[in-house]
């Protein structure tokens, strides 16, 4: 049986996300302080996958999680999943909300809660913590130097917190993607409805390097359905891009567009195909469909034949 860590403690939204896949709630679950973490365990042979945040609906791409994965021994997105994000304020019996002067919770989380807490805690304080449930825990069993946490409602119920407020989030119908990562092996079979990441390091002073990274998946009908900017780190200016595409690495088109990528940019690093959580199948261009991609490349062996 598999073993799985996740951003921890128990009760937080990656949490919610890893039950969803099936047997994980059978199997052994291992809680991580943060993406760097659950990433090493995977890496060692500790745990066989790792679920973590990669993007919400309001806030983009999860920054701790995107450079986590692209950096370091190679490790394979195997499964996509997402769970909508309703937040609570949540504290110990007998603290009202006038008394609330510091809040701790998960940097999404906040950010995701702006207009309510401007409304209604306009002067509180936001203490970082490593998760929504490393929040609401620490009002039970810590000293935590604040009175209220930003949670998910299950996890402020089962420690018997009191809830300050409930539906505070800014957007109602907000979701957050999570991603199942483990050590390169079998890749998940292509279903017709997937998708491709990649990491792709912008090539240095070469004039148009983005676009032509671009071009590669719009000349072979290729969707993005995500794209993000981060820091190599290396040096100020040194970028690499995340990117999302509908597909898998076994179909015609995807495939050559990831050749001519790796010609542009010989350290891309692919990140994993694996099926798309709503299962939505992209609409493929006609002269993109594998059955048009092997036409051509019969036609052009026959000209070598001739
Ligand atoms: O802190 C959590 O519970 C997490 O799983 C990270 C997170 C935070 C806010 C929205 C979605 C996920």
């Amino acid at each position: 049986m598999d073993t799985y860590t996740f951003l921890g403690p128990e009760g937080t939204f990656t949490e919610m996300a890893l039950l969803k896949v099936p047997g994980a709630a059978e199997a052994v679950r291992v809680p991580s302080v943060n993406a760097a973490a659950a990433l090493a365990k995977v890496r060692s042979g500790e745990c066989d996958a790792a679920m973590l945040p990669i993007e919400n609906s309001v806030e983009g791409g999860v920054s701790a999680t995107l450079d986590a994965i692209a950096s370091g021994q190679a490790l394979r997105i195997i499964r996509e999943v997402i769970v909508p994000v309703s937040f609570v304020l949540a504290a110990q019996p007998g603290v009202d909300l006038g008394s609330v002067v510091r809040v701790g919770t998960h940097p999404h989380a906040w950010a995701q809660t702006r207009i309510w807490a401007d409304r209604n805690i306009p002067n509180a304080e936001y203490i970082p913590v490593t998760s929504t449930g490393a929040a609401a825990h620490a009002l039970v069993s810590g000293a935590p130097d604040y009175q209220a946490a930003i949670c998910a409602r299950p996890v402020a119920e089962r420690l018997g917190l009191a809830i300050l407020a409930e539906n505070i989030e800014d957007n109602s119908g907000a979701v957050t993607r999570f991603v199942l990562v483990a050590r390169p092996g079998a890749l998940p079979e292509a279903t017709g409805a997937d998708k491709t990441t990649v990491a792709i390091p912008l090539p240095e002073d070469r004039p148009g390097a983005l676009m032509e990274i671009l071009d590669q998946f719009a000349t072979r009908g290729v969707n993005l359905s995500r794209i993000e900017s981060r820091p190599t780190g290396q040096f100020l200016g040194h970028y690499f891009f995340s990117i999302d595409a509908d597909g898998h690495i076994a179909e015609a088109r995807m495939a050559e567009a990831l050749r001519a990528l790796h010609r542009i940019s010989p350290q891309i690093r692919f990140m994993g195909s694996y099926p798309r959580a709503d299962a939505q199948v992209p609409e493929i261009p006609a002269h993109t469909t594998d059955r048009v991609f092997d036409q051509a490349q019969r036609w052009f062996d026959g000209l070598l034949a001739e």
